[in-house]
């Protein structure tokens, strides 16, 4: 089990530098909802001036009860009530009483308005998130770096919403601040000094946790991912069964134990030290809070306050310093919750490589003479072994091609290449003469069909597994029904419950699940959903019956009269049906030619023909 390295100190530009995302946050935010945005914004305002205000008119109400008992009223309130001296006191109460019933209206409104716009803005995100990812190369998802990342930027869409509040929080405690700093001014500036000077050691320290704490979660994504990984496979119908067969659970939960106790002691041992700091920081605050108390009580003893403006200058101490407090450790929290921000804006910042050039041509109807493989070279990222190397060899328009070669071949990679999921690192690919980059990417796959023999298994209807073939057309039940014939899944989808409209899989509660073949049938279907003028299917008859798959085969032939076709198969009695067949071994073509060439070679060929056909003997 790999153990994290050290976390890397984040230095102080580094944090500070990460402010600069709150620029593209805010402005996305904005594109959300403008409205919803000016109303945050004027509810934020409003509730600013709320608490000077209500302050100040406690010290006037204070200010007045001292006059009033100046004056020696009658002690009946009725006959006092009479005497018109208390009406500037109900005046008073009456608005202060107004401004707390406003004030509560307004933060309940405010935190409406704030969880509508997050809501909309995570919704925007997700979805840009998505439209994003499905730009990049598969090379960039088989890296595991772009998954960590990935992860990161997936709980930041989520992770993001209060960062919202607290933006708009943060700038509403910096007007009330203002405003008290304002009214403070006029007593006792230098009392302000103090304060801000003895809060500046707690906002550090905050702001030292919050890198720390982004560091290791960014330093455990990988873990975070495994661990994610092994609550999955202990808990899901995809691995149930196997989990049961073998008694994994107790290695899983184990794994998921050690590793996320370490995890867990990680966070604890910075929490304890961040509520350590924290505690002894902002009593440092609390101390300048006391100082600035005792002179001011001083100076009322001494008469140079009333007691209304003692409850008042109090008051305001008390409030601007936990207003100070909050926002130097929300303004360090924001800088933390940017550092964050950098996970999603530098994952929306990956470039596929992978794309259409400008002024790319459009891929010819029909194709005429095919494509051409010269010396190609191409190596998975990170890895030392070519998967193939000089290869090269011509794909016919019109012909039906066949691949064999031994596990690891490179029979696959080949065909990935040739739909232009990667793209050669050696040598390069024609068609119709033209290199493959040079024409318009989309153009090209929507003439190309390939099944994988890891096809996806949609948890939707049967009409929707087989018309994601073609995706415009799945509404076009006559053409999903009739892709259905041609990949005989139609026996398949007739003996459903619900048929075409039957949600397969196990997933969700109205699902069925189909066996291996059958699901194999639908997947064949949606190849022959798209009318495509190259077909490619590798492997896609491994869990069909002996009978099933000459059928396939035989109609696969049939219908692709007129196609370009490849087809990858590790049984020879199909093999046999295709106008050529080339032998790939180590990456490079060994043998090619017709069935009975191949045979008369006498090659690696002929030896696996022969020695599956003994199987059957
Ligand atoms: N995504 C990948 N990342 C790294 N290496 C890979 C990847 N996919 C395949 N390989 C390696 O490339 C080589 C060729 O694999 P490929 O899948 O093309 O073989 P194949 O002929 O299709 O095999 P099989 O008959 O088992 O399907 C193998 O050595 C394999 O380990």
């Amino acid at each position: 089990m790999p153990t994290p390295p050290p976390q890397p100190r984040l230095d102080l530009r580094q944090r500070f530098d990460a402010m600069r995302n709150l620029r593209p946050f805010l402005r996305e935010i904005w594109n959300t909802s403008r409205p919803l945005t000016l109303a945050a914004i004027g509810l934020r305002l409003l509730r600013a001036l709320l608490p000077i205000a209500t302050l100040y008119i406690g010290k006037l109400i204070i200010d007045e009860a001292v006059r009033l008992i100046g004056l020696g009223l009658p002690h009946e309130l009725a006959s006092a009530w009479r005497s018109g001296q208390l009406d500037h006191m109900v005046l008073l109460l009456a608005l202060e009483l107004a401004l707390a019933i406003g004030s509560d209206l307004l933060g309940r409104l405010a935190g409406y308005v704030d969880a509508v716009l997050s809501e909309l803005f995570t919704n925007a995100t997700s979805i840009r998130l998505m439209e994003h990812a499905a730009l990049l190369d598969l090379e960039d998802f088989e890296d595991a770096d772009l998954q960590d990342r990935l992860d990161r930027a997936r709980r930041q869409t989520v992770g993001r919403m209060n960062l919202l509040s607290q933006l708009f929080g943060q700038a509403q405690d910096a007007i009330t601040v203002l405003t008290f700093a304002a009214g403070l001014l006029t007593y006792a500036p230098w009392l302000m000094v103090l304060l801000a000077v003895a809060l500046v050691p707690a906002f550090i320290g905050e702001s030292h946790f919050n890198a720390l704490n982004y560091s290791l979660n960014f330093q455990w994504t990988p873990e975070r991912r495994q661990l994610e990984y092994l609550r999955q496979m202990g808990a899901s119908v995809e691995t149930a069964k196997e989990v049961k067969i073998f008694n994994l659970n107790r290695f899983f939960i184990e794994r998921f134990r050690t590793l996320s106790t370490k995890f867990f002691e990680a966070n604890r041992a910075l929490a304890g030290k961040r509520a350590l700091w924290g505690t002894l920081l902002a009593t440092l605050g609390t101390l300048g809070y006391y100082v600035a108390y005792g002179y001011i009580a001083w100076r009322t003893v001494r008469g140079d306050f009333s007691i209304g403006d003692l409850t008042f200058l109090a008051g305001s101490f008390r409030r601007l310093r936990q207003l100070l407090e909050s926002l130097l450790s929300g303004f360090s929290q924001v800088a933390g919750q940017a550092l964050y921000l950098d996970d999603l804006y530098s994952f929306f910042r990956i470039e596929p490589e992978i794309a259409s050039k400008p002024g790319a041509i459009a891929v010819p109807d029909p194709i005429r003479s095919g494509f051409v493989f010269e010396d190609v070279g191409f190596r998975y990222e990170g890895s030392e072994r070519w998967a193939l190397r000089g290869l090269s060899f011509e794909l016919h328009a019109g012909e039906v091609l066949a691949l064999v070669g031994e596990n690891g071949a490179g029979k696959t990679t080949l065909v990935k290449l040739l739909a232009r999921l990667y793209d050669p690192d050696e040598g390069r690919i024609l068609l119709d003469g033209r290199d493959l980059r040079d024409y318009d990417l989309d153009d090209l796959r929507a003439n190309t069909g390939v099944i994988f023999q890891d096809f996806v298994r949609y948890h939707l209807t049967a009409a929707e597994n087989i018309g994601v073939g073609q995706i415009d057309a799945m509404g076009d039940r006559e053409r999903i029904e009739r892709a259905a014939r041609k990949g005989l899944a139609d026996e398949v989808v007739a003996a459903l419950p619900n048929g075409f409209d039957q949600i397969i899989g196990r997933r969700f509660k109205q699902g069925v699940d189909l066996s291996g073949g059958q699901w194999q049938k639908i997947a064949i279907a949606r190849a022959y959903m798209r009318d495509a003028q190259v077909m490619i299917l590798d492997e896609p008859t491994a869990a069909l019956d002996a009978r099933a798959e000459f059928e396939v085969f035989e109609r696969f032939k049939e219908l692709s009269a007129g196609k370009t076709a490849v087809l990858i198969s590790h049984r020879f009695s199909s093999v046999r049906m295709a106008d050529r067949i080339l032998v790939l071994a180590d990456g490079r073509v060994e043998a090619s030619g017709t069935h009975e060439q191949l045979m008369a070679q006498g090659g690696r060929y002929a030896e696996l023909f022969e020695l599956q056909a003994a199987g059957y003997r």
